[in-house]
């Protein structure tokens, strides 16, 4: 894929549904009692892999993507069936824990697996936990990553103490939650998303977070009898957003508002940040949907200048670091960004991948253990980019490339059909 730089964007747009909310609407209706009814679902091929692996557990999924309407007829907390075949969680990171904390309260065997980069990517952070809890879970080539192994047993509940915010840590020790006898907890350094909590308690299910200490958060679930169907309406994602924020601010002369973008404060780092770097975004028609925030959000072009980016700010943007990277390069001054050593286990080694591509474009930026470190002010210019079939590194540098001196070439762009199957299009629409 070819990307040619961009003179200005101008409109709105509706983003596509939240990932997260969208994989925890399939999970949650396939264990509740009755029709769960999902509106504005991401047809992304990460929740096309829930909806897939649920089918295989017996979940009657009906996916009517023109509409982005899902109807899951749920089985009750205690319904699931042996699976067939192998679980395929595809890409999705999300798919294959939290599905894990679910397969470990089931009275059968099942296994799971994914493409070469899940096989790659920690599992040991949830077997460890899990198993404490009761669960049998077997990393089938002993590396602690998929294809897992699981045997269902009868769980207990455990406080855990998580030493990474992670809300995939979090969400599969919660489902497993629902069946252990008594109570589980899982405390983690800093407040990672809270869909799971905040969509288990819409379900029927009774659970609580409460700040404890500085910056800790313990999340509590007791066990349940039945969860029961509710209706979602998908907020636009945040993570989706953020490359229109990110193009509008440095795309000059623009001026883009995005619909109904989800805003829960355990999302928005990046729009915390762009303010730090100087930029006024504005914000409207703020209102609920459900039990999550929504508003929608214009952002002009403007110069920006650098920041300092860390702390529990990190679980709020984990996945727009990529784009926050390239923000940077357009600002003036340095920007550092530390604490995040996640980034080394996402879909790639996206502090490897980041400074990779950017340093081809001509910027200036270090790679840190924990971040990066980014001196802004220097233009960019084309260079052939690897997305290593990573989506967010390809929509990154989709936006990197609009305020680019010269075309970027963007090697295997097709994987942000993961997040975002008409990214580019959402982007025609806008270019003039
Ligand atoms: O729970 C979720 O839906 C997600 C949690 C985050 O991962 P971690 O829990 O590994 O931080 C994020 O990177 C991922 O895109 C989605
Ligand atoms: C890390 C991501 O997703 P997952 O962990 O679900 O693969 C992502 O979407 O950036």
């Amino acid at each position: 894929m070819i990307m040619n730089p961009v003179h200005r964007l101008e409109g709105e747009i509706t983003v596509p549904g939240d990932k997260s909310i969208s994989h925890r609407s399939v999970m949650l209706g396939s264990l509740a009692k009755g029709t769960t009814v999902v509106t504005h679902f991401l047809e992304g091929a990460d929740c096309l892999s829930s909806i897939q692996c649920f089918r295989s557990l017996g979940v009657k999924i009906h996916n009517d993507p023109d509409k982005g309407l899902v109807r899951i007829e749920g089985r009750g907390l205690h319904g699931l069936q042996a699976p067939e075949q192998i679980l395929d969680a595809g890409n999705s990171g999300t798919t294959t824990r939290l599905i894990s904390g679910i397969l470990s309260a089931q009275p059968f065997t099942s296994m799971i697996t994914g493409d070469a980069s899940i096989q790659k990517r920690p599992m040991g952070r949830i077997i460890t936990p899990l198993s404490m809890m009761g669960a049998e879970i077997e990393s089938i080539r002993g590396n602690d990553c998929a294809p897992l192994k699981i045997t269902g047993q009868n769980l207990h509940g455990i406080h855990y103490t998580s030493p990474v915010a992670s809300a995939q840590v979090k969400s599969a020790i919660l489902l497993a939650g629902l069946y252990a006898q008594g109570t589980t907890r899982i405390t983690e350094p800093s407040l990672s998303r809270n869909h799971s909590e905040l969509m288990l308690s819409a379900f029927g299910a009774k659970v609580s977070s409460i700040p404890d200490g500085s910056k800790s958060y313990t999340a509590a679930i007791h066990p349940a009898d039945e969860l029961y169907a509710i209706d979602i309406s998908v907020p636009g994602d945040i993570s989706s957003a953020a490359y229109f924020i990110a193009a509008g601010l440095i795309v000059p002369n623009s001026c883009i508002t995005i619909k109904n973008v989800g805003i829960n404060p355990t999302r928005d780092g990046i729009l915390r940040v762009c303010k730090a770097m100087g930029a006024n975004i504005t914000m409207e028609n703020i209102h609920n949907e459900g039990m999550e925030p929504v508003a929608d959000i214009t952002v002009r072009s403007q110069s920006l200048h650098g920041t300092v980016i860390g702390g529990e700010l990190i679980p709020t943007l984990i996945d727009e670091i990529p784009v926050i990277a390239v923000l940077a390069c357009f600002a003036s001054g340095t920007t550092i960004i530390k604490d995040a050593a996640e980034l080394k286990v996402k879909e790639s080694n996206r502090i490897d991948t980041v400074v990779e591509a950017l340093s081809a474009m001509g910027a200036r930026i270090t790679a840190t253990e924990d971040g990066m470190i980014i001196e802004g002010g220097a233009p960019l210019h084309g260079a052939k980019i690897q997305s290593y079939d990573d989506h967010r590194i390809a929509m990154a540098f989709s936006v990197a490339a609009m305020n680019s001196e010269s075309p970027v070439e963007i090697v295997g762009a097709e994987c942000i059909r993961i997040s975002y199957p008409d990214f580019f299009g959402d982007l025609n629409a806008l270019r003039y």
